[in-house]
């Protein structure tokens, strides 16, 4: 079964124009899928559709089907695709609420009920794979965004989804940052995590398997990270890269 399958998926937020139109993609489970795209193609749009806040929260024309883990996005709630899907927002913000960091990780499996030492494992190993254990009493509103993200991930982490789709975390990371994220995705590829990234920065989405492109909402072109990557006249007229 594909981890993800998105069907002839076409959005426009309410009240306005379709932003996603006619996307058709698959993914592998155990696959690391980069989305790139200028800024305003709706790779932030096509993120929230994986995770289920569209159509549930924001409302909205969905046309197609998008199915994670088998499970079609319309019929289960939010809080059941969360379990499939682990969706780090390109702002923090938005997901961040607890008092401390270790607080916002435990939050989602102490809400499943899980056992007391479950939890108290499930957010020592993810503080510990995100280098994060020293930040474990400070509070998340008082981190920088690039540290905010690592919370953020291990908020979804400790639920242990089979995918995760990231929306730009590495974005505000420093290069040691942006390597240290991209060694766990690769670590978690080898468990055998799906992974989607939204980045801009081509050098962020080196560890892809597949990039996908998209365009004013297109899905323009789908094929080896190795390949689109060497592209470098089809990224130049993208504007996604640069002449050097
Ligand atoms: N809640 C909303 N209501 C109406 N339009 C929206 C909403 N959110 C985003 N849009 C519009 O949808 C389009 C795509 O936005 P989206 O954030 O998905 O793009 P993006 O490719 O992620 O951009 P960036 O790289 O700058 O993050 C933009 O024109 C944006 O203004």
């Amino acid at each position: 079964m594909d981890a993800i399958v998105v069907d002839n998926l076409t959005y426009k937020y309410p009240a306005g124009r379709e932003i996603l139109k006619n996307l058709d993609f698959r993914v592998r489970p155990g696959e690391i899928v980069a989305v790139i795209g200028l800024s305003g193609c709706g790779k932030s749009t096509l993120c929230l559709c994986l995770g289920g806040i569209i159509p549930h929260y924001l409302g909205g024309e969905l046309t197609g089907q998008v199915w994670v883990n088998g499970k079609n996005t319309r019929e289960y709630k939010v809080a059941q695709l969360a379990l499939e899907v682990g969706l780090v927002f390109q702002d923090p913000d938005t997901q961040l609420f607890s008092a401390t960091v270790e607080d916002e990780i435990a939050f989602a499996p102490e809400n499943l009920c899980l056992p007391v030492e479950v939890v108290r494992e499930r957010v020592n190993s993810v503080l510990e794979m995100l280098g994060i254990s020293d930040l474990r009493q400070n509070s998340p509103s008082n981190l920088s965004g690039g540290q905010k993200h690592l919370v953020a991930m291990g908020a979804v982490l400790a639920l242990d989804p089979a995918i995760l789709v990231l929306d730009e975390v590495m974005a505000q990371q420093d290069s040691l940052g942006k390597k240290t994220i991209k060694d766990i995705l690769v670590d978690l590829r080898r468990q055998g995590k799906t992974i989607l990234i939204v980045e801009h920065d081509l050098e962020s989405v080196s560890i892809a398997d597949r990039v996908l492109v998209l365009e004013g909402g297109f899905l323009i072109r789908d094929g080896q990270a190795a390949n689109i990557l060497e592209e470098r006249e089809f990224l130049i007229r993208q504007k996604l890269a640069y002449e050097v």
